[in-house]
């Protein structure tokens, strides 16, 4: 099977995570900030997390030094411009990206400029190649909460111009919906779609309450909802799109290797489970790697392979102009009932 020629979809990538190697030694250079090394290849053992990480906070050491060159509108735009380039270059035909727009106030920025940059950067890889795009915000839960309600006022001005979805990212712990209850229901006011990491690290009932309290159609990983009855059941009587990303989840340790990952189990019981990235550098991957690892793995037919691009079609936040244009590729055309 010829995994690069299939048409593919990723709804889960985080920009930062997803720097080119070179592009940070160049920006590092523009912008004077010291690197550990100016190589490409070493600099990669900076920003790779290694499978030997002990959970999700240690995988997310690794985006100091992305966010650390990400703080100019050129090099927010130029990031994302490539994060699209190299998704496109490998046939995928539509890419959600997200990021933290809080992250990016470093040096001045204001979060009108930040958002900007990266409209910019993905509007500009549409035009140039076969690729559609969103872009979702992402909170930090582990940040000062005084700026969200910022964030959406500045991300509603560029939706329906790019910015589709409010996200939850970052560190997770037990409950931690509840604190954020306004913030997502202020979003949800606004126009924004919602997804949320959640199930990552162990607790089923954080996708339950991401589902039930702050309205989420879809659900980062969402792994642990093996085990939690409830939480799987109203996963699958809301068809809530899970975004399972192979490689991200074996270094965070959220499945002890690719055999025990759930995916297969989901896809068989039609849970609407997808394949994405989650960061194209720190989990060392492609959309094509990842497609090839799960295909051979659970070893899955073409026609398994295209239900699952049909998972994604479906959970796109996108248009129905997008969502026809992209089931083109499927090999077995059907109609959307979106
Ligand atoms: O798999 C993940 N789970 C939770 N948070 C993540 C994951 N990958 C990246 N980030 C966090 O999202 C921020 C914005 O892009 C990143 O800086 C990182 O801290
Ligand atoms: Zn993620």
């Amino acid at each position: 099977m010829n995994y690069f020629d299939l048409p593919k979809i990723d709804l889960h990538c985080h920009i930062d995570g997803s720097i080119r190697p070179q592009t940070i030694i160049d920006l590092a250079q523009q912008q004077n900030i010291s690197l550990p090394t100016d190589n490409p290849q070493q600099i990669k053992s900076h920003l790779i997390a290694p499978e030997t990480c002990t959970n999700l906070d240690e995988y997310l050491q690794r985006f100091a030094l992305p966010v650390a060159v990400m703080q100019t509108a050129e090099a927010i735009e130029r990031i994302t411009f490539e994060v699209f380039e190299d998704a496109a270059q490998e046939n995928v035909k539509y890419l959600e990206v997200r990021f933290g727009p809080l992250l990016h106030l470093e040096q001045g920025l204001n979060l009108d400029q930040i958002i900007g940059s990266v409209v910019k950067g993905m509007k500009r890889a549409e035009q140039q190649y076969d690729i559609h795009g969103g872009i979702i915000l992402s909170l930090l839960r582990h940040m000062p909460k005084d700026r969200i309600n910022e964030v959406i006022d500045a991300g509603a001005q560029y939706l329906n111009k790019g910015v589709v979805a409010f996200d939850l990212a970052g560190s997770e712990l037990a409950g931690f919906c509840y604190e954020f209850i306004p913030y997502a229901q202020y979003a949800l006011e606004k126009g924004f779609k919602v997804t949320i990491h959640a199930g990552e690290q162990g607790v089923g009932q954080n996708v339950f309450d991401a589902i039930q309290l702050l309205g989420a159609e879809r659900v980062g990983h969402g792994i642990h909802i093996t085990g939690h009855a409830k939480a799987y059941q109203l996963v699958k009587q809301n068809h809530v799109g899970l975004e399972a990303c192979p490689s991200s989840n074996m270094q965070t340790k959220a499945v002890t290797d690719l055999a025990n990952h759930p995916l297969k189990h989901f896809y068989l019981d039609h849970l609407p489970v997808t394949i994405n990235t989650d960061n194209r550098t720190v989990s060392n991957t492609t959309m094509t790697e990842e497609v090839t690892k799960v295909m051979q793995q659970f070893e899955l037919s073409r026609e398994d392979y295209f239900k699952i691009y049909r998972n994604s079609v479906e959970s796109a936040f996108t248009s129905k102009e997008v969502k026809q244009h992209l089931l083109k590729f499927d090999e077995q055309p059907q109609q959307i009932a979106c």
